[in-house]
């Protein structure tokens, strides 16, 4: 009698994410911050001169107005972001199994909970012996794609048995990607009855400084805004690529968002599609910064209409694009079951 037990499944797809504190509270931001603004990756100032300013005054003053602003975006089931991305992993792993690998897939936090080590920790426990770590950033920089390595890494010098490893740098340019966020927009553009005089692709912003020390990631988003307005056969002077997020007094990337917007009001453009195209999940950044503080500052300087294109989310086009960007980096690993005459017999 030939045996049809699937074999075991030995390779894992860990999806990870920046991560969100646990609540929108000042007591859960000053955790969640502390953490996130002590990663060397995030603020590349030596920590003699930067823990004084993080614990004396960051962390005595921003908890409470961030957590004003995530008490505005909070849903029943927690932060937009935790929501969206354990979402992503569960529909990765129906889109994997459908094409045949058998592979689990977990979601971690950079930052918070589901913590990373404890993510690998379970997998470990699951009996995986491979691991394709696939960070939610399509665009690599040092400040998010690389401090998810450190901290794999971390997890890694503790630990004695190790599973083989994998990483995804990025994806800033795969078709897969860009088909997503096209049909993103032209879904939009259905339900709002056409386009809106600018499209802005609005990124993440990270120190000018960071671009300057060798990261890629500026180059990467416009890369990406370039294919996007192509795949929409959008005109140069449709399209406006920004930078969002700027955090402390240096200068980040420019154009920063919020000023764009208010000078294209200002000039006399009167509706706007906007967009973030390098947050693969809706976040305070996006439903808050943008959706509230942006659209606010773009109408009170005389703008008609504010046109908030969501995020990928959990759209069929983006699954659809993590599975195949997992099944690439998968190749060789995945003990899809393989027809053989033994298991094939009648
Ligand atoms: C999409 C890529 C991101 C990059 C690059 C990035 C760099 C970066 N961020 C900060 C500081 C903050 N970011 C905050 C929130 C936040 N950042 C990202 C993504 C990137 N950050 C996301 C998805 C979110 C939202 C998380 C959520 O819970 O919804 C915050 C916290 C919020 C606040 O208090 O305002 C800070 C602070 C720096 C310094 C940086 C690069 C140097
Ligand atoms: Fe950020
Ligand atoms: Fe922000």
């Amino acid at each position: 009698m030939p045996s049809t037990t699937p074999p075991a499944i030995r390779a894992a797809v860990l999806l990870c994410n920046l991560g969100t504190p646990d609540a929108p509270t000042a007591p859960a931001l000053r955790r969640y911050l502390a953490q996130f603004l002590s990663d060397p990756r995030v603020v590349e100032i030596p920590p003699v001169l930067w823990r004084p300013i993080l614990h004396g005054v960051i962390l005595r003053t921003r908890p409470a107005k961030s957590a004003a602003k995530y008490a505005s975006i909070w849903t029943p089931e927690g932060s937009p972001l935790a929501v969206w991305t354990a979402r992503q992993a569960v529909l990765l792993r129906g889109w994997l199994g459908e094409a045949g690998l058998r592979t689990q897939v977990r979601h971690a936090m950079r930052y918070g909970q589901p913590s990373v080590a404890s993510q690998l920790d379970a997998l470990m426990a699951e009996g995986i012996e491979r691991v394709l770590v696939l960070p939610l950033y399509p665009q690599y920089s040092g400040t998010t794609t690389a401090s998810v390595a450190d901290a794999v890494y971390a997890w890694a010098r503790r630990t004695r048995r190790l599973p083989e490893l994998r990483f995804v740098n990025g994806y800033h340019d795969h078709p897969s990607y860009i088909a997503a966020l096209a049909q993103s927009v032209r879904q939009h553009w259905l339900r709002e009855g056409g386009p809106a005089d600018v499209l802005v692709m609005s990124f993440h912003g990270i120190p000018e400084r960071t671009v300057r020390l060798g990261d890629p990631y500026q180059r990467e988003c416009l890369a990406t805004a370039a294919l996007l307005g192509q795949a929409l056969g959008l005109a140069a002077d449709r399209v406006r690529v920004t930078f969002q997020s700027r955090f402390g007094k240096a200068r980040w990337l420019e154009p920063y968002t919020e000023p764009t917007l208010v000078a294209l009001a200002q000039g006399g453009t009167r509706r706007v599609d906007v967009m973030c195209p390098g947050f693969t999940s809706d976040c305070l950044e996006t439903l808050e910064e943008i959706n509230i503080e942006v659209r606010a500052a773009f109408l009170r300087a005389g703008g008609q209409e504010f046109r908030y294109v969501p995020c990928l989310n959990d759209s069929p086009a983006w699954i659809d694009a993590l599975g195949a960007i997992a099944q690439e980096h998968l190749g060789g690993w995945e003990y899809a079951p393989q027809p053989t005459t033994e298991n094939t017999a009648p």
